[in-house]
């Protein structure tokens, strides 16, 4: 069946065929110098395919995407804008984690001494409602004598987060609301001097946030991280050294402290207290009094969970680069990742806005948020639902629930964002769903929703949908598709499904917009 193969077609089939015996020395050393060209040549051309390619493959891979990130204070942007750290820059997310250590700490600390200020309230510093000392018991005394040291510790960290020289924004001289109380009492004055600066931050707390701290923000992202990167670096020079040692001091206390810190949070005196007071550390941003013996070790570095929950309040608008590492858990999740091949978006840049009461109204015309505008991917626009039974901080007449729809509305309409796509996050579901556990009446403070309505999550969710999808209706100069989700943004497992979603409107968006798809 098979004939038989001739030497000469054996030799053809290999590639440079061997010279013929016929030829003379010189002849087959011009033959083999021709075919070395020829292979110098076909090499080149072959490296200039794949390079090529790979510029192809890189072009495609370095596409950015502009994200602007929006809502009312505390509506859950940063916390969103950790996810997405976490998410899409896991190393990264993780590497950081050190950093978030200080800010626990402070809100830890904060939340300590708000307590020592409400039960012993000192001449020079305010207490949340100004009101005599009670008679302590000998624990409680003791606790408070015990737990002194923590005023120095705040005071030492905030310098290091906040800087020497940045001032902590004014406008967190907001007045006194406490969650059920309908009193009102302005208690911070304006302070001009990084000396005083640090005196209002370490020692004046508001009363419905205790424990967080407000940090003006330059417009590259977080200048405190800067600041604690410096915290963190190797002691090369004296002042590294000494902050070193402060920092390790720092360590040392909260940790002696801890048991007592717990102590003085279980006190049954210490509770009733906070009640009758009217104040709910417990539903308070950056609250860890519950973590605190593992908190307070000396070796604590946070978890994932606990850097979701550390609370800075940053003022102003910044911009945070998240350098995509296309990674992904390998199966069976023992924290190690493998790269994916995929190209994609390689870096998303998001514009944080936050809107303070006031600001909203100046909202569509204002040269100062058009430049974010430019050029935007995706608005990913964030509504704390929860928040249907408070009132603004900034104007105690203004629910924060219809001032999120008034945000809503003005976005919705602003004709520079007309063709880009909405993301709205229907935020702290977690929250609602516990106020109305706890028997808050929904209908008691949104009165178009009817009382024969069940007070229910799955009921209520689905009528604010319903209520801001209409004024996107209402108000967007262009058709355009809104994609809803409801969120728990403290929640990572819940929120990587919708930050998956997001990604892929991202990309989807990126890459038809560069013509790629
Ligand atoms: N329980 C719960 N807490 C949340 C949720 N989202 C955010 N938080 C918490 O709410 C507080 C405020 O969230 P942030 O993400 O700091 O809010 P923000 O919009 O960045 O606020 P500003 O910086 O003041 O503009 C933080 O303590 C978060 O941990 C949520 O869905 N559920
Ligand atoms: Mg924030």
């Amino acid at each position: 069946m098979f004939s038989q193969v001739t030497s000469h077609e054996a030799a053809a089939d290999h590639w440079p065929p061997p010279p013929s015996p016929d030829l003379s020395d010189e002849q087959k050393e011009l033959r083999l110098e021709a075919e070395r060209e020829a292979k110098r040549v076909s090499d080149a051309i072959d490296l200039a395919i794949s390079q090529d390619r790979e510029a192809r493959r890189s072009r495609r891979s370095t596409v950015g995407a502009k994200v602007l990130l929006l809502g009312q204070a505390e509506s859950g942007k940063s916390t969103i804008l950790k996810n997405f750290q976490l998410h899409f820059s896991p190393k990264a997310f993780q590497e950081q984690s050190e950093l978030w250590r200080p800010v626990v700490h402070l809100n830890l600390v904060r939340s300590v001494n708000f307590i020592l200020n409400v039960l012993l309230p000192s001449k020079g510093a305010s207490s949340p409602r100004p009101s005599s000392p009670r008679q302590l018991d000998d624990t409680l005394r003791r606790l408070c004598f015990s737990l002194t040291p923590l005023k120095q510790v705040e005071e030492t960290l905030t310098k290091r987060i906040v800087g020497s020289t940045i001032l902590p924004p004014i406008d967190t001289a907001v007045a006194y609301r406490s969650r059920a109380s309908s009193v009102s009492s302005s208690l911070f004055i304006n302070h001009n001097s990084s000396k005083e600066c640090l005196t209002f931050t370490s020692l004046q707390y508001h009363p419905a946030r205790a424990s967080e701290i407000s940090i003006r923000s330059g417009a590259q992202s977080s200048s405190w991280k800067r600041n604690l990167n410096l915290f963190n670096r190797t002691p090369s020079n004296k002042q590294n050294r000494l902050e070193a040692e402060e920092d390790a001091a720092n360590r040392r206390i909260i940790s002696a402290c801890g048991r007592d810190i717990q102590a003085l949070w279980q006190h049954p005196d210490v509770q009733a207290r906070l009640k009758e007071e009217d104040i709910h550390l417990k539903d308070q941003p950056g609250f860890f009094l519950e973590d605190v013996l593992r908190i307070a070790q000396e070796d604590y570095i946070p978890s994932s969970h606990d850097v979701l929950r550390a609370r800075v309040r940053t003022i102003g608008p910044e911009e945070h680069r998240i350098f995509m590492e296309n990674l992904q858990k390998q199966e069976g999740g023992n924290g190690c990742y493998t790269t994916l091949e995929e190209p994609g978006v390689s870096e998303v840049r998001v514009f944080y806005i936050s809107f303070r009461s006031g600001e909203s109204s100046a909202f569509p015309t204002s040269a100062a948020w058009a430049q974010f505008f430019d050029d935007v991917t995706v608005v990913i626009f964030l509504a704390p639902i929860s928040a249907f039974n408070q009132a603004l901080a900034e104007d105690r007449t203004v629910n924060r629930l219809a001032d999120s729809m008034k945000l809503w509305r003005m976005i919705c309409s602003n004709k520079l964002l007309a063709s880009v796509d909405l993301i709205l996050l229907l935020n702290k579901i977690d929250i609602l769903a516990a106020n109305l556990k706890a028997g808050i009446a929904f209908s008691k403070y949104v009165t178009s929703y009817s009382k024969d309505k069940p007070n229910t999550v799955e009921s209520i969710s689905k009528y604010l949908l319903e209520m801001f999808n209409g004024l996107h209706h209402q108000n967007s100069p262009k058709k355009r598709k809104i994609h809803p989700h409801l969120t728990c943004a403290v929640d990572t497992k819940a929120t990587s499904t919708v930050i998956h979603h997001i990604q892929e409107l991202i990309l989807l968006k990126t890459l038809s917009e560069t013509n790629i798809l």
